[in-house]
């Protein structure tokens, strides 16, 4: 028998010229992509109608705005408006709250804007309701089979594993990491005020509420200080700043086309190669944390620390309940924690500035409250429960700026969702249950909900902290999730670490406005743009990065 790949065969040796025919995976240019994906879609498109078909039962036809777009339907339109969030509130308005939104290669979402509606999407989470196969395949590359990636049993099982670590106790612990990672700025900053000569100084504060997020979850999550706010330039500060998603053409397809097309998030292509950049980044430090954190338990090195992070409980819990316990390979993938707690927290501190920076009122009405702590720090039960006005800042900053601005996930099953107001469908009849065939993708927009004039009145575009002093009977009351707002989601997937989050932001926000007074540079009405990084980030309009200088002085 002939091999008839070997070279040593003189009738079959392959020139290089053949030798590249046979391998096009190499060759694959962006029409050769577009052209097997439009194949498989078609393909997909079939067997779709045909078991739709097999089934018999017929989903509700909602109404929803026209597609602009044959190849990617109003996905390009929602990726280039600056605030996707008033299309979906319009869309609501006139179409109900629950309509369709036509998505890439035909294919099309239903939004939920009701508040019946959402609280069934998101009881069913895990289940009913699973992380699309897109979020699926780039959670898996990104971080591995953690939390975030599992569904149902094995989702519960983790969650119930980790669940110690975010317990009240867990944090009341924490909560002096987040105080000497605020001091350690304020020492920063006071160099620079001292050595500056005129009124305050400009200083970049997103780059110091990431020094302050960052650190604070290396030593918090992982029992490990990146040093950030000691000058230490870590490989993953590097990496963070670095991502830039969805400013290619290649990850722009990759980004419309991928919902429908999820193996396109394997090809090397466009985004695709930073986000396996930072998942080489991330595996190296947790498999160092993790490692160092092993020792620790094990008594080979000294410092404190490591035992009261969250990991460190982790790995002391191993082999205590056999029920409960992870695989190696699933407390690898908690690396998430990593990238969870650090993008969120910082950009809601930074947010938090800018909106204190536009009403000054405001921000002197929270420095008065805090202002019987002088000399001493709030405990943890004070910034709990007692400082009503902090609650209210931290709270209205989570309502108008989510980091997440919306849940999607794809059926796992046939399914009903009930409706607190009927909807009109395209054949004119007033439905007050949606029917959805398995396979639908079915949205909850946070951000749209949490600043929806619907829920929230006429002001809810405006930063206006008081709504949270105020037991007034709106129509927000009828959302569920945290205190109302989704910003930390709803159901079985709901942020594990909101009060970690929460104590995190209110300590480092307490030392900020009792030290310092925050403006910005061309006055209140400063344009605020959105930085594609990671989650969109803030930036003042004309500055190169995402930068948000504000001018900071001492308070005296
Ligand atoms: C302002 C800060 C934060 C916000 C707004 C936020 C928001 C969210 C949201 C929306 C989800 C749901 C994601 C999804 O279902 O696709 C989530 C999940 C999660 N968050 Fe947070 N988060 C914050 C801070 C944190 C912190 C500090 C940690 C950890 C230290 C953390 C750990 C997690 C984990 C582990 C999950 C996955 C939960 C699961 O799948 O069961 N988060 N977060």
């Amino acid at each position: 028998m002939t091999d008839s790949f070997s070279a040593t065969s003189t009738e079959t040796v392959i020139s290089p010229a053949t030798f590249d025919k046979m391998t096009p995976v190499i060759q694959l240019g962006f029409s050769d992509i577009l052209t097997y994906s439009l194949g498989l879609w078609l393909f997909s498109k079939v067997v779709k109608i045909w078991l739709s078909r097999w089934r018999g039962t017929r989903a509700t036809s909602l109404r929803g705005p026209p597609s602009e777009s044959i190849l990617f339907g109003l996905s390009g339109v929602l990726r280039q408006s600056e605030d996707a969030s008033l299309l979906t509130e319009r869309w609501a308005k006139e179409y109900g709250s629950a309509f369709r939104v036509p998505t890439a290669l035909g294919s099309s979402r239903i939004v939920l804007m009701d508040p019946k509606a959402v609280a069934h999407f998101y009881s069913k989470e895990t289940f009913g309701y699973v992380q699309t196969p897109l979020a699926r395949v780039f959670i898996e590359n990104l971080f591995g089979r953690g939390v975030l990636w599992a569904e149902g049993e094995s989702h519960r099982r983790q969650r119930k594993a980790l669940s110690p670590a975010f317990s009240n106790a867990a944090i009341r612990r924490l909560t002096s990491v987040f105080y000497d990672s605020s001091y350690k700025m304020k020492a920063n900053w006071d160099s620079i005020l001292d050595s500056s000569t005129g009124d305050g100084t400009a200083i970049d504060v997103q780059k110091w509420m990431n020094h302050i997020s960052l650190d604070s979850i290396g030593i918090a999550g992982f029992g490990h200080d990146f040093g950030t706010l000691d000058g230490k330039h870590p490989p993953v500060v590097e990496v963070f700043e670095s991502m830039k998603p969805g400013t290619s053409t290649a990850s722009h397809f990759v980004f419309l086309l991928g919902p429908v097309l999820p193996f396109l998030l394997r090809l090397p292509i466009g985004d695709n190669i930073l986000w396996r950049k930072l998942h080489a980044t991330m595996r190296e430090i947790a498999d160092e944390l993790l490692e160092r954190t092993r020792k620790e338990k094990e008594g080979l090195l000294g410092e404190n620390g490591a035992e009261r992070s969250v990991i460190g409980l982790l790995i002391k819990a191993e082999n205590t309940d056999t029920q409960l316990q992870m695989t190696g390979e699933e407390v690898m993938a908690q690396n998430v924690l990593l990238l969870a707690g650090y993008e969120t927290t910082s950009i809601s501190l930074t947010w938090a500035l800018i909106e204190l920076a536009r009403k000054p009122g405001k921000q002197q009405k929270l420095r008065e409250e805090l202002s019987q702590f002088s000399g001493t720090d709030p405990t943890w039960e004070q910034l709990a429960s007692e400082l009503p006005y902090l609650d209210s800042v931290v709270h209205e900053v989570l309502r108008l700026h989510p980091p997440v601005s919306d849940t999607s996930r794809v059926a796992t099953e046939d399914d009903i969702i009930p409706l607190s107001t009927p909807v009109v469908t395209t054949s004119g009849e007033i439905v007050s249950t949606v029917v959805v065939k398995k396979g639908t993708i079915v949205a909850a927009p946070i951000r749209a909900i949490n600043r929806s004039e619907a829920f929230w009145g006429p002001s809810a575009k405006e930063f206006e902290p008081e709504r949270w002093l105020d037991d007034a009977d709106i129509p927000a009351k009828q959302i569920q999730g945290h205190r109302h707002i989704l910003t930390f989601s709803d159901g079985a997937r709901i942020c594990l670490g909101r009060n970690f989050a929460l104590a995190e932001f209110k300590a480092a926000l307490s030392v900020l406005i009792r030290n310092y007074t925050f403006e910005l540079l061309d006055g209140p009405e400063t344009k605020i743009e959105n930085h594609r990084s990671i989650l969109p980030r803030p930036k003042v309009a004309g500055q190169d990065g995402a930068k948000v200088p504000l001018r900071v002085r001492r308070v005296e």
